[in-house]
């Protein structure tokens, strides 16, 4: 059989480990796919540093939706980023009886319900698996390994770039600024690093799974988002000293009242497994009704990495797309006519503890005042530690850990506490998952 002819979108980090990775093992891919698969060419906007960046001498156009819906082209790979022109030339290949493999979590979180519906109206396959944690098949796992269970929930760290940082300025106590910059040179980084940094790309990964566990359309509108920009590293510290590690978590969880979707900085115990999950590396945690909990670990960024899950779509691909559309794996894993309207509950509803610093003037009753507005509020407490501001000896930090309780109740006490006129700056306020 002839080779596939593929059509790269896109020359950068990701394209590069692609071209690479498929040259290196063409021989072991045949193989597996049955038939070669070729670059037949690359659409990239300066085809000078397109060539430098690829390292082969291929076919090059700027013109991008030329390329996207040429006939002797098989699968089209949106290897660019962003949302537009990627959604329009994503659109116009399906429209043309192009397969789709994209890396690009944005496009999906935002345009996937669209995207699939046109695929399906087509009988084309759209393949994502690199749109999340880069080289760990988690897609492959969620919507066929574990076919068989009721997802409870997931989380993980999903955005390398911040935990690189965070185990960096952790370990080596480097600067937020040198550790992004290393992750920007190493091609961790988005284009606009303030998507890795704000938490909209691990946004975009959990909105995605989200999804896929429990088979609802995408809707990252619906997701709530905090990043790591104002995490504090005395913050940091304390949790240690409390067994605890700050990790930027993406988590979805089914509740009797609808499905949670958030990120934010999370407190986990030490002792977990994903709390020892450091640098670019990526960690995905799946608890499942008959399989229990299950752990998926890899590289989560970088141009290989992203290649071996773009190259096992294309593998998949290859393989799948002679056959009957309706007996390929729906792209949400459930069938499109059987997903659920859920709701996503918005974070006030959710339930979770957490870690409060609260800085306070140094006098007697201060501690009462505060321990009493919690439990009036049915909060109770799982641990205390108090420390010396470093500020001034009138000052000092009372940290504190919760049980559980509903985000809203927790806004309501928090508010009072920080009405009082001994507590001196605003309240942080972190939230701990013990991952059970
Ligand atoms: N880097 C990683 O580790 C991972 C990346 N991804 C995703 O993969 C995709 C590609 O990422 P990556 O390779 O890192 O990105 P790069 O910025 O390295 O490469 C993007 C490529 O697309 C081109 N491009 C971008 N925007 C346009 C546009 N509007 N018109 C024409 N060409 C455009 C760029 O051209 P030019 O060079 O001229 O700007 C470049 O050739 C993104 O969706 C990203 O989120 C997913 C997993 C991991
Ligand atoms: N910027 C992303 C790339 C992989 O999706 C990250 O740091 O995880």
């Amino acid at each position: 059989m002839n080779p596939i002819q593929i059509a790269l979108l896109g020359a950068g980090t990701v394209a590069s480990g692609v071209v690479k990775v498929l040259e290196r093992n063409q021989e072991e891919l045949r193989r597996r796919a049955g038939r070669g698969i070729e670059v037949a060419a690359v659409a990239a906007r300066n085809p000078e540093k397109a060539r430098e960046a690829l390292g082969q001498d291929l076919p090059i156009t700027q013109d991008f939706m030329q390329l996207a819906t040429r006939s002797d082209i098989d699968i089209v790979v949106e290897l660019m980023g962003g949302i537009s022109p990627a959604r329009e030339l994503v659109l116009a290949a399906i429209a043309a009886g192009k397969h789709v493999v994209t890396a690009n979590k944005a496009l999906i979180a935002l345009h996937g319900n669209e995207i699939f519906a046109a695929a399906q109206a087509r009988g084309v396959m759209v393949a994502f698996e690199a749109a999340v944690a880069g080289g760990i098949p988690i897609i492959k796992a969620l919507r066929e390994g574990l076919a068989a269970n009721r997802i409870e929930w997931v989380a993980g760290i999903i955005n390398g770039t911040t935990n690189f940082i965070l185990s960096e300025m952790r370990d080596k106590g480097a600067s937020f600024e040198t550790v992004l910059g290393e992750a920007q040179r190493l091609g961790y980084a988005e284009a606009d690093p303030s998507f890795d940094i704000e938490g909209i790309d691990a946004a975009h990964k959990i909105t995605i799974l989200c999804a896929i566990a429990f088979g609802v359309p995408v809707q990252f509108d619906k997701a709530y988002i905090e990043g790591i920009a104002k995490l504090d590293a005395a913050d940091i510290r304390y949790a240690e000293l409390l067994g605890y590690r700050i990790k930027l978590l993406g988590i979805t969880r089914r509740t009797p009242a609808g499905i949670e979707l958030r990120v934010h900085p999370t407190l986990i115990p030490a002792t977990r497994l994903v709390a020892n999950v450091e640098g670019a590396m990526n960690a995905v945690v799946v608890q499942g009704d008959a399989v229990g909990a299950t752990l998926y670990y890899g590289k989560g960024a970088g141009p290989e990495p992203t290649a071996s899950s773009v190259i096992a779509d294309l593998v998949d691909v290859t393989r799948l797309h002679t056959a009957d559309p309706e007996q390929r794996v729906p792209h949400l894993a459930f069938q499109p006519g059987a997903l659920a309207d859920t709701p996503i509950l918005p974070i006030e509803q959710v339930q979770t503890a957490y870690y409060l610093r609260i800085r306070v003037r140094d006098e007697a009753g201060v501690l009462a005042e505060i321990t009493h507005i919690l439990a009036e509020g049915g909060m109770s407490i799982d641990a205390l530690l108090q420390r010396p501001s470093g500020e001034s000896d009138q000052h000092t930090d009372v940290i504190l850990l919760t049980h559980e309780t509903i985000e809203s109740r927790m806004n309501q006490a928090l508010a009072s506490i920080q009405a009082l006129d001994t507590v001196l700056a605003p309240i942080v306020r972190l939230r701990k998952e013990e991952l059970r």
